[in-house]
């Protein structure tokens, strides 16, 4: 078995991967940006027991952090696990051709979105990721990862949002009935996810004029992509573990210089 990391500003996401490719198992934990490594080696060991596995059954670890903080924990985590590791954000060699002015600049959980739409469904392709940011990574026809869109993540808004507005709550992030809200809540859940939805169309068309790629495939994923799939017109595809298997990927793109 493959154990991918994603470590995002608000949850880590961890993978089991099978021979297939496919993602087994999936674990969600909050990131601690202050955890040490002795605490990430017994999450990772409570999760594995959890469900009947253990760390013997897993073979080599890839971690894509975008946690500067957590490098060392993880870099530590990874070398008590004596087994064949890759920290995907460290990498000197881009895993596809980045046409950036300051591709090191990117963050790994967008290369790792990047490198699997690539493969999955072709150049060009967008991929609309809904995380503590939400952004857009976008491959150019000829197969190179260009860039896109980093904007403020749906839950990071509306927690703005409750907190500077005395009369608003909290509500649960859900599609409302209408696009008029008629009461707060209502209102609000239009605002956080009809509006995300809004801006993802938007946004993905701009793209595909800039592209020149009007029908090109636009795959959402991230913690909140299915509940704002139900809304929103611009999506070809919903892959929840995109960014998962995009690691498992990146790490099969290396083995061979690794030995
Ligand atoms: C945009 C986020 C926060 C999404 O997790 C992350 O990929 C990040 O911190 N990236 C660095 C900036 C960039 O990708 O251009
Ligand atoms: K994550």
């Amino acid at each position: 078995m493959f154990l991918s990391v994603d470590v995002g500003n608000t949850q880590t996401t961890l993978g089991l991967i099978g021979p297939s490719g496919d993602v087994c198992q999936c674990w969600r934990a909050q990131t601690d940006k202050r955890a040490t490594s002795d605490e990430i080696l017994m999450i990772l060991t409570n999760f594995l027991a959890g469900r009947g596995y253990s760390l013997e059954s897993v073979d080599a670890v890839a971690v894509a952090s975008v946690v500067p903080s957590l490098q060392h924990a993880w870099n530590a985590c990874l070398a008590r696990l004596r087994k064949p590791h890759l920290m995907v954000g460290t990498l000197k060699e881009p895993p596809i051709p980045i046409r950036m002015p300051y591709p090191t600049q990117v963050g790994a959980d967008r290369i790792a979105n990047a490198m699997e739409a690539l493969a999955c469904y072709g150049a060009p392709v967008i991929v609309v990721d809904f995380g503590t940011a939400t952004n857009i990574d976008v491959v150019a026809p000829d197969g190179a990862f260009v860039g896109g869109v980093i904007a403020p993540g749906i839950m990071l808004s509306a927690e703005a949002l409750f907190q500077r507005a005395s009369k608003l709550s909290s509500t649960p992030i859900e599609v409302p009935p209408h696009t008029i809200g008629s009461t707060s809540e209502e209102a609000l859940q239009s605002g956080i996810v009809v509006g995300a939805a809004a801006m993802a169309e938007g946004l993905v068309a701009r793209i595909q004029e800039e592209l020149g790629a009007p029908g090109c495939p636009v795959i959402a994923t991230g913690g909140l992509a299915r509940t704002v799939d139900a809304v929103c017109t611009c999506f070809t595809q919903l892959d929840p573990q995109l960014t998962l298997r995009g690691i498992h990927r990146i790490w099969r793109h290396y083995r061979g210089e690794q030995g």
